[in-house]
């Protein structure tokens, strides 16, 4: 129960669900936005998100579930506001701006007509997004990315409550991307909209979210700052979702699992339990032979494991190294921020971070 006090969030989902043709598609989805917050809905091609989002537009009904606006129902099974009287602003990958219509009429779209302050919103947000003077061009004279700020200043023009943005930047050619983000955020943050954004790309929800809410299969399985995701998946999927991962196999006895880097802590795990050590390709730690022995064990990397290099490949900004592990022959994937080439077979010593890798019984 919230106390009565408190500020009600900006956008309060509870238990939505929806279901295409006996599929259940949105599974029990809840979500708060405080104002001024962005949150990315993240997941992979069909897990469900635009689905979520239409209902929370107005576009999609629920099967169940409730949709409130700073603390008024909007939305449940049989009470239904329409979308234009949500207060919610959408913008979606295409942009989708009226072709036959010029700029600055594109973004007053939404305003009351032909007021003195429209015009000023207007110009505003013309300046705002850098495009003081296009008002007067059409949207087939812009590029992309200006035809993508256009569609953002039309979406904010009428001061919505919530933006709900559905792979706003899939269209961008991918260098502009993250400039163009950071952009977007800003006004974002200046308007102080309380934000849903969607996307199936990791990078782009690090960069934008205050919070992450991870979807798979229609659920939201995790929700956290970047931070936290990142560094503390719920389980193996979660953590395979933002880089590649390297597993180490173990079974649990007297909640410890042997492994080439030594014993790992697998508390409250019953005895027989097969286990997965989960560890980010960063968190591998590289040394070299130095006459038949590797680096010390120390209580923060563990023990050492020798390992013989398979494969080195430089990527730009680092070096993917592969290693097969002398005990139990498995491949680890490691990287190194620099050049580093290794022939292959030469003999080196991997250790692991551990307060970087994450312990999960084995599913299926
Ligand atoms: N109107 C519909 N009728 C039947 N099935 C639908 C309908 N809309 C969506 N679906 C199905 O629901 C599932 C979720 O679709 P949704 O578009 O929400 O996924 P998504 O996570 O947004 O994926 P993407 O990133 O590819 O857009 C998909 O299997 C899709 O085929």
């Amino acid at each position: 129960m919230r106390d009565l006090t408190e500020t009600p969030p900006r956008l309060e989902v509870q238990n939505l669900v929806r279901r295409f043709d006996g599929q259940t598609v949105v599974d029990d989805v809840s979500l708060t936005i405080p104002a001024g917050q962005v949150t990315c809905l993240l997941g992979p091609s069909g897990c469900g998100k635009s689905t979520t989002l239409r209902m929370i537009a107005g576009v999609d009904m629920q099967d169940r579930g409730r949709i409130l606006v700073d603390g008024r129902l909007i939305c449940d099974t049989v009470f239904r506001i329409p979308p234009e009287r949500r207060s919610i602003g959408l913008m979606f990958q295409d942009f989708a701006l009226f072709p036959h219509l010029s700029v600055a009429e594109n973004i007053a779209f939404g305003l009351t007509r032909g007021d003195a302050a429209q015009a000023r919103r207007v110009d505003a947000l013309l300046e705002r997004v850098s495009l003081s003077g296009f008002g007067p061009k059409y949207p087939h004279e812009l590029s992309g990315g200006e035809q993508q700020r256009v569609a953002l200043a039309r979406a904010l023009a009428p001061n919505p409550r919530i933006l709900l943005m559905d792979e706003p930047f899939s269209g961008l050619d991918e260098r502009l991307r993250d400039g163009i983000r950071d952009d977007t955020l800003a006004l974002l943050k200046e308007e102080g909209t309380a934000v849903l954004l969607v996307t199936h790309e990791p990078h782009e929800a690090m960069r934008m979210a205050d919070e992450i809410a991870l979807m798979r299969r229609g659920r939201v399985v995790q929700r956290g700052a970047p931070y936290n995701i990142y560094n503390a998946p719920v389980d193996r999927e979660a953590a395979a979702f933002f880089s590649d991962i390297n597993i180490l196999r173990g079974e649990v006895q007297g909640a410890l699992t042997e492994t080439a880097f030594g014993e790992f802590l697998a508390p409250g795990v019953p005895d027989g339990t097969e286990v997965e050590i989960v560890i980010r390709p960063q968190h591998l730690k590289i040394d070299f032979d130095r006459a038949g022995r590797g680096p010390n064990p120390t209580p923060s990397d563990g023990t050492a494991a020798r390992a013989e290099v398979v494969r080195a490949r430089f990527l730009g900004r680092e070096s993917l190294v592969e290693f097969r592990l002398d005990y139990g022959g498995d491949i680890l994937k490691a990287t190194v921020p620099a050049v580093f080439l290794p022939k292959p077979g030469t003999v080196m010593w991997l250790m692991i971070r551990r307060d970087r890798c994450f312990v999960f019984p084995r599913r299926g």
